[in-house]
């Protein structure tokens, strides 16, 4: 059932929780030392699904330290929130939050497309990979990869990409990325 968040909002998950018991972690190729897991993040942290109340627990700003993320008000956040909720495909857009200073601290998204081709099948790709900047280097980032790319065929996608700058190419191969020959990635801006 739905909680209220301290101000009385309603708190509701973007994506059912029980999804996230689909991924296999016992299947990831990535070494954790110390020991972490989705199941057991590290000290006081918790992995979840986005929820509406995360707009209170500083997700927009978490975001910020990726890119511009604008002034969104708590309406525009929740009008998105329901529009990305009820999207076929689906948002699975990832947190972990650290629940003593009730603080979403990391956060990756896998935004699944479906298609008519590859028989309506859908194609997944890893989106807003943010650590808040206290955190990095505590294998956040890696653990929330891993996570997505496990889940990714679980939720039906029959490929899975992303898009990043020169330096992060090593960072992402060691999930199973490559770049592809005669692929390119093009892109026209309208605005920033
Ligand atoms: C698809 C996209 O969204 S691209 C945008 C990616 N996001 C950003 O650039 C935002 C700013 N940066 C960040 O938030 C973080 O630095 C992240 C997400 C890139 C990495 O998160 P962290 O939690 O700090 O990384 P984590 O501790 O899990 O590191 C795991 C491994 O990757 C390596 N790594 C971490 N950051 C980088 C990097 N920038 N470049 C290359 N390797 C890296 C680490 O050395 C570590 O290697 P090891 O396992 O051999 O020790």
């Amino acid at each position: 059932m739905d909680k209220q968040t301290e101000n009385g909002m309603e708190d509701t998950p973007l994506f059912d929780p029980k999804i996230l018991d689909l991924i296999d972690f016992s299947k990831c190729n990535g070494e954790y030392k110390p020991k972490i897991s989705n199941k057991n993040p590290g000290d006081n942290l918790h992995l979840r699904p986005l929820s509406l109340g995360d707009f209170d627990r500083g997700f927009l700003k978490l975001l910020s330290e990726l890119t511009k993320v604008g002034d969104v008000s708590q309406k525009q956040f929740a009008d998105r929130f329901h529009q990305m909720k009820a999207c076929p495909g689906g948002y699975f857009i990832t947190v972990l939050e650290n629940t003593e200073t009730q603080e979403v601290v990391a956060t990756a998204t896998l935004a699944v497309e479906t298609k008519f081709i590859h028989s309506t099948g859908a194609r997944g790709r890893i989106e807003d990979v943010v650590v808040s900047k206290q955190y990095r280097g505590k294998q956040l980032g890696k653990l929330l990869l891993d996570c997505l790319t496990l889940l990714a065929p679980k939720v039906g996608c029959y490929k899975l990409s992303l898009e990043c700058k020169d330096p992060l190419v090593d960072f992402y191969s060691t999930f199973g990325f490559s770049k592809e020959v005669n692929q390119n990635y093009m892109v026209q801006r309208f605005w920033d």
